[in-house]
């Protein structure tokens, strides 16, 4: 579900969002509107308006995890962890965790990539929050849902700054919500 349409409805913050996040065509290949988030990372006080409209939400969810995907849930994840009083769990691609790893294989839209988790990070039961910066098909998503599953952890929701709209219908979050602050905007500075 979009914030707008869940609270948030012409909350200001959520347009200075959607304007700070830059975006650039053809990037890393021809026909991608690259939703880059590192601009929003410069205007400190619109990265803590998208930290603290998490935060907000998820305050008194219960939650004992936020769980990062590597790499730009990193950005968020932390800060909306520490804010929460909440671990926070990074969820790597493959050879980079040092530890004793679960794996999940995800689709991409060419070939597959893989998310790991360190075992032992989460125990049976707890409530996890997963951050990422970009939904657009879900897959990433849904395999970090897969990993705190197996563990035992119980996925409360999935939280990012920005929905693509191949996200609609939501099919392959595997039942769990998806909480959107905006909708990707499709171009500033063409070509
Ligand atoms: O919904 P999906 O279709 O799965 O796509 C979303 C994922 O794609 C991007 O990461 P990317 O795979 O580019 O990895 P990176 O952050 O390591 O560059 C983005 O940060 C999400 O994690
Ligand atoms: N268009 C996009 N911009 C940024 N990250 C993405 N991940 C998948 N599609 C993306």
């Amino acid at each position: 579900m979009f914030a707008a349409e869940n609270g948030l409805k012409g909350d200001p913050r959520l347009q200075a969002i959607s304007e700070a996040i830059r975006v650039l065509p053809h990037f890393p290949k021809p026909g991608i509107m690259f939703q880059d988030i590192t601009t929003l990372l410069l205007d400190h006080k619109t990265f803590k308006d998208t930290v603290d409209i998490f935060v907000d939400r998820y305050r008194n969810m219960d939650i004992s995890v936020v769980a990062g995907v590597e790499a730009r849930g990193f950005l968020f994840g932390p800060s909306i962890a520490l804010a929460l009083g909440a671990k926070f769990v990074p969820l790597r691609k493959p050879g980079k965790l040092p530890g004793e790893v679960i794996s999940e294989a995800y689709a991409l839209e060419y070939g597959t990539d893989c998310l790991e988790m360190h075992i032992g990070a989460i125990q049976p039961g707890e409530r996890a929050l997963v951050i990422d910066d970009v939904v657009a098909t879900g897959g990433t998503l849904s395999a970090a849902i897969r990993l705190l599953e197996r563990v035992g952890g119980e996925v409360v929701e999935c939280a990012c700054v920005i929905g693509l709209p191949e996200t609609k219908g939501n099919c392959r979050l595997n039942g769990k919500p998806l909480y959107i602050l905006v909708e990707p905007r499709q171009i500033d500075n063409c070509c």
